[in-house]
């Protein structure tokens, strides 16, 4: 069997019974931008500085309030294109006997992440999400989580967050980088299932939220 390393470097590997498996893997997007993009625009009508955006959609794992398993993450828009949010981790969110588990943190840093389209009115979705995992994160923890927008090419928003712990100021318990891609509201008419989606659209709150983005439901 090949080595770990020659699987890395994207040699072919040959699996136990002698099945012909081939390591390459598909060409990704890096998370940093290129040296072509812009600067994010602040939306004229972003929500003012230091006011809660609100959740997008009720029923939302990250962010709804109407979903009790849900992580409540509330988000506030900052002065630039990012964004400040504070998650406390519950006993819901262990991993381990005490701490929170890292899929539910990457959870948080992706929900933050996501709540910048809030500023650039677009709807975005996540493409690629990369965690570093930095220190264990105890039950009752508050991570206070700061995300912001690094470069837009096209439909690719470039961004980061951290989690720190201790308060705004304290060490990094968790980061990450993503590329969000934008797409239109066709992209959840679509893909969502019709039962949710027909929920969605004739509940005022969630077209109001809908609009908050610019889009016609
Ligand atoms: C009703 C609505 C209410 C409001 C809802 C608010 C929701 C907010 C929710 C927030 C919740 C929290 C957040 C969540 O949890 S969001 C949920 C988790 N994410 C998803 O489900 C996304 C699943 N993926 C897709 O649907 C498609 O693959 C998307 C739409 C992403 C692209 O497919 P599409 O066919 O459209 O794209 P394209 O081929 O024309 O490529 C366009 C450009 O993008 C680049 N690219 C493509 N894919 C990736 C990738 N994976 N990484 C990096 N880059 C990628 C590509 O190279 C190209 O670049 P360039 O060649 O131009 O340079």
């Amino acid at each position: 069997m090949a080595s770990s390393l020659a699987r890395r470097l994207g040699a072919p590997v040959t699996a136990v019974g002698s099945a012909h498996v081939s390591a390459a893997q598909p060409s990704k997007t890096p998370l940093v931008p290129p040296d072509d993009a812009v600067a994010p625009v602040r939306h004229p009508e972003a929500p003012a500085p230091g006011e809660l955006l609100g959740s997008h959609y009720a029923q939302c794992f990250g962010c709804g309030g109407e979903q009790p398993h849900g992580l409540h993450l509330e988000a506030r828009a900052g002065e630039g294109v990012n964004v400040t949010a504070e998650f406390t981790v519950r006993t819901a969110h262990q991993g381990a006997p005490g701490l929170a588990h890292g899929g539910v943190l990457a959870t948080a840093l992706d929900e933050t992440l996501g709540s910048l389209g809030w500023l650039m009115h677009v709807i975005a979705v996540t493409g690629r999400l990369e965690t570093e995992f930095v220190a264990p994160v105890p039950v009752d923890t508050v991570l206070h989580l700061d995300a912001r927008v690094t470069g837009v090419h096209g439909r690719k928003i470039y961004c980061s967050a951290t989690g720190r712990i201790g308060g705004p100021e304290g060490p990094v318990a968790v980061r990450a980088d993503a590329v969000f891609i934008e797409v239109k509201v066709e992209h959840f008419l679509d893909n969502g299932r019709n039962e949710e989606i027909q929920a969605a659209m004739s509940d005022p709150d969630q077209v109001r939220r809908a609009r908050a983005f610019e889009v016609n439901p």
